[in-house]
Parts: structure tokens; C-alpha cells; sequence
């Protein structure tokens, strides 16, 4: 698995979402606005005071997982849903379709992220029905530091620019193309416009 590519397909998927979101743009730059200023840019020690951003990054990765599918192969005969698993089977997980599962989430399409404020917002290895890192011995190692740079991307993004599509009036999130991780169907034409440089002296 490329960490590169899933952080990557991740941020853009964010992006989507909040530029089709503007209530939820609005609610997050309010947080960054509130918790990091207008002077610098997000420092670890930050993120814990920034509930909103975290729950926004667990959102995206539960509507749009970069990896939507674990592999496993199975080291012995077993009955799942009453399905006969041979040893030797190799076993697709589908997390794309768990997390959009109505028996776990109320409208499942719908990005709220106020929805994984409060008693969600820790998610741990053994909580099937949020996968977007896998679970296991195969876990991914990298999800910490995804999880920090999703954050670090999303909020320098939210502070510092304001973002206008070209030709739509919103970015098309459910059609997807083919391919593992990062699959878009089309590209996302929209422009950065500066409202804050944090580097500027
Ligand atoms: C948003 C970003 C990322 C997502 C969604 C993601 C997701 C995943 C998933 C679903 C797996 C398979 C887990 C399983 O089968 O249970 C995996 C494996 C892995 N990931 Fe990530 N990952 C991300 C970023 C990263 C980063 C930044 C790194 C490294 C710095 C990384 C390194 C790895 C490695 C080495 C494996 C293979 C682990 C093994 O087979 O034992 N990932 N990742």
C-alpha cells in the first residue's frame, strides 16, 4: 500500500467535500480561526483542541476510503454467514461498503462530521464498522502519521485559502473512476485564493 497515494487521494477527497459543504467549511475555519489564529499555521500540539478538523478527517475516510478493499488469505476452513471458507481462500473485505453500512450509520451517503464528534471520535483497532486503516496484525503502521498529515493538509488549506470550482457549481464526489486508491472520475478544476500567508513577514 503507497502511503503517498492514499494521504493524497484522501486530502483531495476532503477538498471535495468541503467545497461542496460550504456550512462545514464554514464551521471548521471558525475552529482553525478560533484554536491556531491568523498568524501561524497548525502545530501538533494543536490537534487535540481542533475536534471539528479530526472529525472531518474521519468522515472523509469513512464516505471515501482510499483503500476501499482488505485482503486476507484464510489460514483454515471456516463458515462466515454461513459461507464455507476453504484454508487457502483469498478473502476480499469490502470497507467501502461496511462503512456505508445503514445498520451502523444513519444516512450513510450524507457527510455530517458533527456525527463523529463526542463518543466516536476514538476509534480503536477492534471497531469493525470503521476500517479506513484496516485492523490486525496488518494494520496499517502509517495511520498515525497519515491521520496527522491529513490534518496538517486539511487545515492549511481551510486557513489560508478560500477555493472557487470552474464551470460547476460543485465538485462531483460519487462518481468514481477505476483503480485501487485515488481513483477520480474527473479531475477537480478549482482555484486557491489567498486569504491568509503564513509566511509572509
Ligand atoms: C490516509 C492514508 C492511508 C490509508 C487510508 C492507509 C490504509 C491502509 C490499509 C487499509 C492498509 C491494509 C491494512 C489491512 O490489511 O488491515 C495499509 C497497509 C499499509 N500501510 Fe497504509 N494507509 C495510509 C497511509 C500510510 C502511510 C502514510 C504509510 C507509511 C508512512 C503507510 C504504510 C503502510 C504499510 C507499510 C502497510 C502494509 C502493512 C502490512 O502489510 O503489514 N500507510 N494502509
Amino acid at each position: 500500500m503507497a502511503g503517498v497515494d492514499t494521504t493524497a487521494a484522501a486530502i483531495r477527497w476532503a477538498m471535495e467535500e468541503l467545497i461542496n459543504h460550504p456550512n462545514i467549511f464554514k464551521i471548521l475555519r471558525e475552529e482553525i480561526d478560533s484554536v491556531v489564529g491568523n498568524n501561524r499555521l497548525i502545530k501538533e500540539s494543536d490537534e487535540p483542541k481542533l475536534p471539528y478538523l479530526q472529525a472531518v478527517a474521519k468522515k472523509i475516510l469513512r464516505l471515501h476510503p482510499p483503500s476501499p478493499f482488505l485482503r486476507r488469505l484464510s489460514n483454515k476452513d471456516s463458515k462466515i454467514n454461513g459461507f464455507d471458507i476453504q484454508k487457502g481462500t483469498r478473502v476480499f473485505i469490502n470497507v467501502y461498503m461496511l462503512m456505508r453500512d445503514p445498520n451502523c450509520y444513519k444516512e450513510p451517503e450524507k457527510f455530517m462530521p458533527k456525527r463523529f464528534l463526542g463518543n466516536c471520535t476514538k476509534m480503536k483497532g477492534r471497531d469493525f464498522h470503521y476500517l479506513p486503516f484496516g485492523s490486525g496484525r496488518r494494520g496499517c503502521p502509517g495511520a498515525s502519521l497519515a491521520t496527522s498529515l491529513l490534518h496538517a493538509t486539511i487545515e492549511a488549506l481551510v486557513q489560508c485559502f478560500d477555493w472557487k470550482v470552474k464551470d460547476r457549481e460543485k465538485a462531483d464526489t460519487e462518481a468514481t473512476g477505476t483503480g485501487y486508491s485515488g481513483a477520480f472520475a474527473s479531475p477537480l478544476p478549482c482555484y486557491p485564493i489567498t486569504r491568509f500567508d503564513p509566511f509572509q513577514e
